[in-house]
């Protein structure tokens, strides 16, 4: 994989929330100029919030423009919950953002189907078929390709819904799996697979807080990473310098090299 993951450390959330958005609209241009469209993948956790931060900003002039009626939102990873249950990562993007939005330029947004949620296994089959139908089109596609993946980093090193050392790590055929003993709470959800993130044309990792801190210095200091199998770290690997991460300097603390300066 060529080079290095980017990690980029600002000195507050709004100072990252606008190098974000820089960042997130050249992304969406990209998209756009190559299939008309931005399909992009979220998370759920701290990043629905630092993301409405970033994007529901007035825009500053020249190209920092937010076209959503080009945006097709899906879920990096989700619960086995209700949309309106406060842990559906869609119910909190929904809360922080897309509720937001001007009505008259709203994204389209592909959520689970609440009629499968007692069934993960039917519900990861479901979001695969969503995917298929948007990505594929009928053709055969070995993989989806987002044009951005927003990720969130677990104090664990967790992201989507793939934890450390956990099985689904080793998953290489499916799209979306089901998983039914998430360390974390709720147990059961679906989330994307590693080869599935790591074929995204650009993946971008927003970590805020002393919380983050040991997790961070672990991902990009310690040889340990990989070893230990932090799914933040195999992202990192299978990415190169197509990953970019967007931290405070709280979360970059212990970091003592390998900082880039962001420029957009
Ligand atoms: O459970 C989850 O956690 C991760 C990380 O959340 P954070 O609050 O530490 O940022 C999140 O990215 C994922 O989507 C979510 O389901």
């Amino acid at each position: 994989m060529g080079g290095q993951a980017n990690l980029y450390s600002f000195p507050d959330v709004s100072t990252l929330a606008r190098k974000l958005r820089a960042y997130v609209i050249s992304c969406q241009e990209a998209g756009i100029t190559r299939h008309g469209v931005f399909k992009v993948g979220v998370s759920g956790g701290s990043l629905p919030k630092t993301l409405a931060q970033a994007l529901l900003a007035p825009p500053s002039g020249g190209n920092d423009t937010v076209r959503w009626d080009k945006w097709e939102i899906f879920f990096a990873d989700e619960r086995a919950v209700p949309l309106d249950d406060p842990d559906s990562n869609y119910f909190q993007l929904k809360a922080e953002l897309l509720d937001k939005i001007p009505s008259d330029s709203k994204p389209t947004v592909h959520t689970i189907d609440p009629q499968h949620l007692d069934n993960t296994e039917t519900l990861a089959g479901q979001y695969n078929e969503v995917l298929v139908k948007s990505f594929a089109k009928g053709d055969s596609v070995k993989l989806p390709i987002f044009d951005l993946l927003l990720l969130g980093c677990g104090p664990d090193g967790h992201t989507c819904s793939l934890f450390p050392g956990h099985h689904l790590l080793n998953e290489a055929e499916a799209w979306v799996a089901p998983i039914e003993d998430s360390p974390k709470p709720p147990p059961r959800r679906i989330t994307l697979t590693l080869p599935v993130i790591t074929h995204a044309v650009r993946v971008a990792f927003v970590a805020t807080g002393r919380d983050k801190k040991d997790i961070i210095t672990k991902i990009f200091e310690t040889g340990e990473r990989l070893q230990e199998r932090l799914p933040c770290a195999l992202v990192n690997d299978g990415t190169g310098e197509r990953c970019s991460w967007f931290v405070d300097d709280a979360a970059a603390e212990g970091v003592s090299c390998a900082k880039r300066e962001f420029s957009l």
